[in-house]
């Protein structure tokens, strides 16, 4: 994790999993603020996006880790400092079972956009806002379709570097890893 004085969004640790994409942005200063493109359908992702969500998180916030079996996503920090985890658990994946993290600063501007079966989950180190997308709007996934696990479980091979972050309801208890490809293996989804 970077705690120095480098200001760069990166992937800092694991390997670089298939079809995860970090787009850098181009910020244009002036004199009034900036403007940025946050997203281009010719950048060739597997996003296409349906729904777009604006985000703010107080310091010390975890989100998730959730999984979606339909769904690819997108994430943008807007401002603030944060760290996203992803594991890979798509059968037949090149890099199933592998893990990638990533530190994004709101002074750097880059996107993260990865597709289904990818579990993910994010921190925020300081106020922040961030914008996501999915290919699939909540109102149809939402129910049946947003599966969770514990965001530290040490299978996840996340090195968070943290300790008591602030986490929802059914973030804290959420099953291990173990438990929800349990849970998967129970609905066909490795099979
Ligand atoms: C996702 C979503 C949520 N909501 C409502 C439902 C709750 O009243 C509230 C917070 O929802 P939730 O606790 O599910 O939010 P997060 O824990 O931040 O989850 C999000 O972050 C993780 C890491 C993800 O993977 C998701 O895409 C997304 O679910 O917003 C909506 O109205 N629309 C939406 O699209």
């Amino acid at each position: 994790m970077n705690t120095t004085q480098l200001i760069k969004s990166a992937q800092i640790d694991g390997v670089e999993l298939h079809q995860v994409r970090l787009v850098s942005l181009d910020e244009h200063k002036d004199h009034r603020g900036s403007f940025t493109e946050i997203f281009q359908d010719h950048w060739g992702t597997v996003l296409k996006p349906v729904q777009w969500s604006a985000v703010k998180s107080e310091a010390n916030v975890f989100r998730g880790m959730h999984f979606h079996v339909r769904h690819d996503e997108y994430f943008c920090l807007l401002e603030g400092h944060c760290l996203l985890g992803l594991r890979d658990l798509r059968p037949g994946s090149p890099t199933q079972h592998k893990s990638a993290l990533f530190e994004l600063f709101g002074e750097d501007p880059a996107a993260l956009v990865f597709p289904v079966g990818m579990l993910h989950g994010w921190y925020f180190f300081t106020p922040s806002i961030h914008v996501q997308a999915v290919s699939e709007a909540y109102p149809d996934y939402g129910a049946d379709d947003n599966w969770r696990c514990r965001w530290n479980d040490p299978e996840l091979e996340l090195n968070w570097g943290i300790e008591n972050p602030i986490l929802s309801d059914l973030a804290a208890n959420a099953p291990s890893l173990q438990g929800l490809i349990n849970g998967l293996t129970f609905k066909g989804y490795f099979s």
